[in-house]
């Protein structure tokens, strides 16, 4: 099944943006909805990642073409005539609670509605929903163009035909799906988290370096990136929240370990700070 022709994008940030890219990538006609203040930055983050695209790995329509079935926009109405229509707004509860209840509010009964929210209960935004049974989370990968994992959640309520509908558009993307049912953490930071908070137990006790640590996972399992460089990519303080997060909904084997609290404390956040498990003494390319 391919990608509905008409697709909305509320919130063109940084995971916004890179949906947009995707699904124009995948032949669909896009409109992205911010703030007035930023609606030039979304439009030409979005461009110049469509042409870094097209120049890697050439396009299925010519750019002018691919690049004339985006709109970005500030009114939400610009959102009526969509058939699928994707929240990306920041994680903040209320915020994406109104921001869904508006939009469905303009779009057709039929049409299907998905939050990217990372760490929101699906069937807790379902709540303030007149039609919870077309709601379904997408959670996206950062950055999108380059990440090939999407989860689908199912929440409660969610139709199994709009679920199968998301899976293969999601393949339509060139992505896989990974459906999981409404659970903190989904299934992509319960693990991720869970494996890096024990690394860093064993750091904190002393067990191996750093580098050893990794390469256990690395060389042993195959895995691409070890647990505490994949910590430093992601954020400490963005790992200490999800493990808050974690802890408080699923038990004390998600209690953050002193030293990630520390090193937060201490503004050792991983690549964006400089250092963190490891030294990233330029930020903007990685190190290794
Ligand atoms: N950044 C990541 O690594 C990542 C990964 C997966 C999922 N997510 C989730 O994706 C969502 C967006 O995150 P992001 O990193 O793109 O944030 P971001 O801050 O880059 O983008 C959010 C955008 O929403 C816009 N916005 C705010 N209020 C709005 C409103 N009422 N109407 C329309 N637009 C509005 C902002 O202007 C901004 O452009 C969050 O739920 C986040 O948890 C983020």
């Amino acid at each position: 099944m391919s990608v509905p022709a008409r697709v909305g994008v509320l919130g063109g940030g940084r995971m916004g943006g890179g949906i947009a890219h995707a699904f124009l990538l995948a032949g669909a006609q896009v409109v992205v909805v911010d703030r007035p203040e930023v609606l030039d930055r979304a439009r030409d983050g979005i461009r110049v990642s469509v042409d870094r695209s097209l120049e890697r790995h050439g396009a299925s329509r010519p750019r002018d073409e691919l690049l004339g079935a985006l709109e970005v926009v500030a009114d939400r109405r610009a959102l009526a005539d969509r058939e699928l229509v994707i929240e990306a707004v920041p994680e903040l509860p209320e915020l994406k609670a109104e921001a869904l209840g508006g939009v469905e509010a303009l779009l057709a009964p039929d049409a299907v509605l998905a939050s990217n929210t990372s760490s929101l209960s699906i069937d807790g935004l379902a709540t303030g929903l007149r039609r919870p049974q077309r709601f379904l989370g997408l959670h996206f990968f950062n950055p999108v163009p380059a990440s090939s994992l999407v989860e689908v959640v199912r929440g409660a309520a969610t139709e199994p035909s709009i679920v199968a509908a998301a899976q293969s558009w999601v393949r339509e993307l060139g992505k896989a799906p990974v459906t999981v049912a409404d659970a903190p953490g989904f299934a992509s930071s319960r693990l991720g988290v869970a494996l890096a908070l024990e690394a860093i137990r064993m750091l904190e006790a002393g067990v191996a370096s750093a580098d050893d640590i990794d390469a256990a996972m690395t060389l042993g399992y195959r895995h691409q990136t070890g647990p505490l460089r994949t910590t430093d990519i992601v954020g400490l303080d963005v790992r200490l929240d999800i493990a808050e997060h974690l802890a408080a909904e699923l038990g004390d084997r998600f209690e953050p370990p002193a030293l990630l609290r520390r090193m937060v404390a201490e503004g050792r956040l991983g690549r964006k700070s400089g250092a963190g498990f490891f030294d990233w003494p330029d930020p903007e390319k990685g190190a290794r």
